[in-house]
């Protein structure tokens, strides 16, 4: 697995995923497994483009679930080829949404895909409809947990942050036993 900094990787084509991936739980890994699945298809390189520390992390100061390492660490159990780390800070943050879209255009995306509520860019003006216009974007259905509710980083927080911790364990899963690609070392 190589790890990039933005605007480091150009590729002629790619099947990427962005987001904060906080914990890769199991809501994540789905999103993962069905990008990677489509790059195979099309043979072409895997990516995924994250930030460090997670935006609600930096901005509002929540419980981070997974530090870089760690995520790191799961992105490559999950199979990941190449991960862009963008250092989220007040600087990136600013970034507007085209010129967020030129940098990715870089990668060469025949497909983006992301769960419905996929925001980015300053303000967080960016959304699945404007990424749309200028790429194909593939819409994961949420993954939900077995009482029926969604599963994100935020729930998880929230249990943690009750004390629920084998409930939130639960729901970020262990990748070792899920994706099947534990073959390699944990080196980075
Ligand atoms: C270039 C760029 C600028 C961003 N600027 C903001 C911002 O101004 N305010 C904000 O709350 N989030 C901002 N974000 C974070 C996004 O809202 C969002 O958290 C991020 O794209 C990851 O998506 P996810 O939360 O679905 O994982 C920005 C993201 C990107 C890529
Ligand atoms: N349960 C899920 N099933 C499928 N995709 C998901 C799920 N949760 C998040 N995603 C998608 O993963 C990408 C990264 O999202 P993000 O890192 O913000 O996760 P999150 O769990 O929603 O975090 P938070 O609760 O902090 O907002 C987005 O495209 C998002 O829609």
């Amino acid at each position: 697995m190589k790890i990039y900094k933005p605007g480091a990787l150009k590729l002629p084509a790619s099947v990427i995923t962005i987001g904060a991936l906080d914990g890769v739980h199991k809501g994540h890994q789905a999103l993962l497994r069905k990008t990677k699945e489509q790059a195979k298809k099309l043979g072409i390189p895997f990516v995924i483009y994250t930030f460090d520390p997670p935006p609600k992390v930096f901005l509002k100061d929540c419980l981070m679930l997974t530090t870089l390492d760690e995520k790191l660490k799961r992105l490559k159990m999950m199979g990941a080829e190449h991960v862009i780390v963008g250092k989220f800070d007040e600087m990136f943050m600013k970034k507007d949404v085209f010129v967020f879209i030129e940098e990715l255009k870089e990668l060469n995306p025949l497909e983006i895909w992301e769960g419905p509520d996929f925001q980015f860019g300053k303000n967080k003006r960016g959304n699945i409809e404007i990424l749309r216009r200028h790429f194909k974007v593939g819409v994961l259905n949420p993954l939900k947990c077995e009482q029926g509710k969604i599963i994100s980083s935020s729930r998880i927080r929230n249990l943690m942050l009750k004390g629920e911790n084998a409930q939130a364990e639960k729901l970020l899963g262990d990748i070792n036993c899920m994706s099947g690609t534990f073959e390699n070392s944990f080196a980075i």
